[in-house]
């Protein structure tokens, strides 16, 4: 049989990470606008690779320095990987709380790298420090509201975070019950083997949950751009027009009605030519709030071109 060593799995993980990182840095890149939190996770699935590269050239038992290194690098992934879902989100990016554990994870990691030499506290300081911000991230996750194009990629994303927690516990209670017998990621072990494949699967679900978090945003950005009125924020001709073909289907199916309105503003050319087109633009924006504040939930609201609008 096979054997999968856990060490070759850190290389894999590392090079998953590294490419996902790349992957997002160029989207990032190539999207006409760009959305706020995509940099941040690209940084963080580098910063992760690195962590994950750094123990495998080590062979999984880190000295002093590089352990230091590589929870480091950890700690950063997931701050940036939380400072991405509060910018996607549209959240305040205070992360008081996940600063301070952060700082205080990596004083413990500077101590037990360069004070402790043992395997199972250094593994238990890792699962001790994503103990403590898994679930900060899950939180972040699903607070990001329940917006249709974005329900699936929130739910993998934090179900992965979730198994994640579910294996650095299962990880510090090996740590606890075989502590100091543990001397580093050995391939008999199918705990350490679990271990590692699921950072794995995390990573590249953690790629696939984030590229459709994205691509429902940019879809629903290039629908707003599609159907509304950059001046008024109010439906296009486009949108009205989609909307008017339903409108005229349901009026021949259910033999009701619908009205049609035009609204043109008598000589509102005079008012550009005595006031300029900025007080123009704020009288047309002025008259697009009014008319929608008077208007009743189902009725649909349009600026056809120019000064035209409809009902
Ligand atoms: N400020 C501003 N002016 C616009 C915009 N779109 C169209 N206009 C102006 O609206 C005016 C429309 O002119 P007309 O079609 O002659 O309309 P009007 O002056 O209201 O004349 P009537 O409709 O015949 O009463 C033009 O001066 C356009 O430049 C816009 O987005 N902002």
């Amino acid at each position: 049989m096979m054997a999968i060593d856990p060490i070759s799995m850190l290389f894999t993980v590392g090079i998953l990470a590294m490419m996902a990182g790349g992957a997002l840095y160029a989207m990032y890149r190539g999207l006409p606008s760009k959305i706020d939190g995509l940099l941040p996770w690209a940084y963080a699935l580098l910063s992760g690779g690195v962590a994950a590269l750094l123990s495998w050239q080590q062979g999984g038992v880190l000295n002093g320095v590089a352990f230091v290194l590589t929870a480091g690098f950890y700690m950063v992934a997931l701050l940036l990987l939380l400072y991405g879902f509060r910018r996607f989100n549209n959240q305040p990016s205070r992360m008081t709380f996940s600063v301070s554990i952060s700082i205080v994870g990596l004083a413990c990691a500077v101590w037990v790298g360069l004070f402790a030499n043992e395997f199972y506290l250094r593994m238990a300081t890792i699962c001790v420090y994503s103990i403590m911000m898994l679930p900060v991230l899950i939180q972040a996750v699903l607070s990001g509201g329940d917006i249709a194009g974005q329900r699936l990629a929130r739910k993998i994303i934090s179900g992965l975070f979730a198994g994640m927690l579910v294996l650095v516990v299962w990880q510090l209670v090996m740590v606890c019950v075989f502590g100091r017998a543990l001397k580093g990621f050995d391939s008999s072990s199918v705990s350490n083997l679990v271990f590692m494949g699921g950072f794995s699967v995390l990573v590249f679900g953690l790629f696939f949950g984030l590229v459709l978090l994205v691509s429902g945003r940019v879809r629903a950005e290039l629908a707003s751009l599609a159907y509304t009125d950059p001046l008024t924020t109010i439906l296009n001709r486009r949108a009205f027009m989609d909307e008017a073909g339903r409108a005229l289907t349901r009026e021949r199916r259910e033999h009701r009605p619908s009205v049609l309105l035009m609204l043109d503003l008598d000589h509102f050319k005079r008012i550009n030519d005595r006031y300029g087109h900025t007080q123009g633009d704020c009288v047309l924006k002025q008259f697009a709030e009014r008319i929608q504040a008077g208007l009743r939930g189902g009725d649909v609201f349009a600026r056809y071109g120019g000064e035209e609008f409809l009902v």
